[in-house]
């Protein structure tokens, strides 16, 4: 019996039957000729699954309801679960080591080795895992806005919140971009749901996520934590950029302001800040957490930004909280289940709960995500848990080097596996985790950079302040907000200065608007004693970190640190 689509009346059964007809209507995007061809030849097994190519947000969102679990929240956003994994995994991340890349990459315990063999074995598991789904996803799309420097990227995974996640992080090709499309320059194989083989050659655990730069793929087992995929994307381009196309790649955000066109870059590792300050009224949004310094100007790699929920509110942070809406994916935020409304402050699954949206979805977006003009500021930011680094500095060129080269931050709890507390860490280019080549190579290409554009480069702890993690406080927003407000309007760059002892930094003296014991943290902290250990402390940290670097700068770098 075939049912007519909208049946008034019908019975819960009637009306599944119906659902599943609807489900199964003719895909949109399916694949023909060559495309199709390339799928058979990787090992796709096309006469028993079905390939769902570029679906509609819609149909990604029936699809994940129905199969995972998936539920809609109150604004429209669709809530996911990545399941066990709910940070990245950097412990289990390899690079594949082979001619072509073996003598540009940085090894060592940030990139390390994997044979080609078993990085075949491995993906012959993801797409044996693949061949034995109904469905498969895959979402063919752009990384970096800027047509000279931009890649073509595929991703084919197994769950349609991954194709979802995809969707809203690269760059959403047109239908004619994507009728066109060609071979995919970098592949992502997602069958994060199928554990690795722990007896696997190098296999640390059932989680693994590695790339392989001769093939220009990634495979990921036994991991759902989406975030991999799109780290996965940054760190081709953080090797292709420079490597390739003489390009600076960076882990920042980027923002232009509207009435002077002025382009700021934010550096920071993870829960500093870029997300967060990037957002401003005052300015459009470049992108949020990767981009390109080309020798004309800055690009985003991505097509939306990937937010962080914890402890969200539409007062502090009204631009991000407007964005979760039909389309964006909340992942591992716990809900109310009468009324569907997010519980942001609920770390009852993580912390790192997360949001990721089109960047469309913010009011104020540049978009084409791309400007052609040089940066005016450098803001880099530090989330210190000692609480001892003043809450705005200016740079430097040598300090400016010194600190990127350093990459000072306290990881916040979350956003890696098994990170419950700040724990002080360096994060030489504040990238560490995806850094592919030697930091110096960055460096060097940001120092040239800086100095050519003459840009202003100021340091900001966005962390704590008045006492360590524990006894001090979180800096309030309102405040690094105001700084990075006077940043932008020249205000600072004005302000009479005074040199901050042990890092020798150039701290404003006043600031309207921020208390003046907040500017300088030996008055912030109630005990001076306590203050000098915590700073000599760190002192020391920053050169421990440094010394793996001392060799690769000039002398006045070097000089530029902290002085016991
Ligand atoms: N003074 C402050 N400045 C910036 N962020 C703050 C401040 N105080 C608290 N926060 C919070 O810290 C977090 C900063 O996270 P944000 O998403 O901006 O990090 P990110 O640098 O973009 O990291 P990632 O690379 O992981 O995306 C947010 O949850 C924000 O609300
Ligand atoms: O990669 C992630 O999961 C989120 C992120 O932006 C980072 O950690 O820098
Ligand atoms: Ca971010
Ligand atoms: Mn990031």
């Amino acid at each position: 019996m075939v049912l007519p689509r909208q049946t008034p009346y019908v019975t819960p059964h009637i009306l599944h039957k119906n659902y599943a007809q609807a489900f199964d209507a003719p895909e949109s995007g399916s694949l023909i000729g060559k495309d199709l061809e390339y799928f058979s030849q990787a090992g796709f097994d096309m006469d028993k699954i079905t390939l769902k190519r570029n679906a509609p947000v819609a149909q990604l969102y029936e699809d994940a309801i129905r199969n995972e679990g998936a539920i809609i929240s109150d604004s429209g956003a669709l809530i996911n679960f990545s399941g066990k994994k709910t940070g990245r995994s950097p412990k289990d991340k390899r690079i594949v080591y082979e001619e072509t890349s073996k003598d540009d990459i940085w090894w060592g315990s940030v990139n390390i080795k994997m044979d080609e063999h078993t990085f075949e074995i491995n993906r012959e598991r993801a797409i044996d895992y693949l061949n034995t789904r109904d469905y498969v996803y895959v979402f063919d799309g752009y990384a970096g806005w800027d047509p000279r420097y931009r890649i073509k990227v595929r991703v084919v995974c197994a769950r349609a919140y991954h194709a979802l996640f995809m969707h809203n992080m690269l760059i959403r090709p047109t239908p004619e971009q994507l009728a066109d499309f060609g071979e995919p320059d970098f592949i992502i194989y997602n069958a994060g749901q199928f554990p690795a083989n722990r007896f696997t050659k190098g296999m640390s655990s059932t989680t693994s996520v590695e790339i392989n730069f001769k093939r220009m793929e990634m495979v990921i087992l036994g991991t759902e934590y989406a975030g991999e995929m799109k780290k996965g994307v940054f760190s081709v381009m953080h090797y292709l950029q420079p490597v390739k196309f003489g390009q600076l790649s960076l882990h920042s955000s980027a923002n232009v302001g509207i009435e002077k066109n002025d382009v700021t870059l934010f550096f920071g590792l993870s829960g500093t800040g870029k997300t967060t300050l990037s957002a401003d009224p005052r300015r459009l949004l470049i992108g949020d957490d990767e981009h390109v310094w080309s020798d004309t100007g800055v690009f985003n790699i991505e097509g939306g930004c990937y937010a962080k929920c914890i402890n969200l509110s539409a007062e502090k942070e009204p631009d991000i909280f407007n964005a979760i809406r039909f389309g964006s994916i909340l992942e591992n935020v716990v809900y109310n289940p009468v009324t569907r409304v997010p519980d942001y402050d609920d770390v009852g699954i993580t912390e790192n709960t997360r949001c990721a949206y089109p960047i469309e979805f913010i009011a104020g977006a540049k978009i084409p995500c791309v400007v052609d003009r040089q940066p005016s500021n450098i803001i880099m930011l530090t989330c210190d848990a000692f609480g001892v680094l003043p809450p705005v500095s200016k740079l430097t060129p040598e300090q400016a080097s010194y600190h990127f080269l350093a990459g000072y931050t306290s990881k916040t709890p979350g956003t890696e596996d098994g990170v419950l507390e700040p724990i002080p860490t360096f994060s030489t280019c504040y990238s560490a985790p995806f850094i592919v080549l030697h930091p110096g190579r960055y460096a060097e290409m940001l120092a040239e950079r800086m100095a050519k554009h003459k840009v202003d480069c100021w340091l900001i702890n966005t962390g704590w302040t008045g006492g360590k993690f524990g006894s001090g406080k979180r800096c309030p927003l309102k405040y690094t907000r105001r700084i990075v407000d006077a940043v932008h309007s020249g205000e600072l760059a004005k302000a009479e200065f005074e040199t901050f002892g042990t890092f020798g930094l150039s701290i404003p003296t006043a600031l309207e608007g921020v208390p003046r014991e907040l500017l300088n943290p030996a008055l912030a902290w109630a005990d001076k004693e306590a203050f000098g250990k915590e700073i000599r402390k760190l002192a020391v940290m920053f050169q421990r970190a440094f010394a793996l670097y001392e060799k690769d700068v000039e002398i006045k770098v070097r000089e530029a640190g902290p002085v016991v």
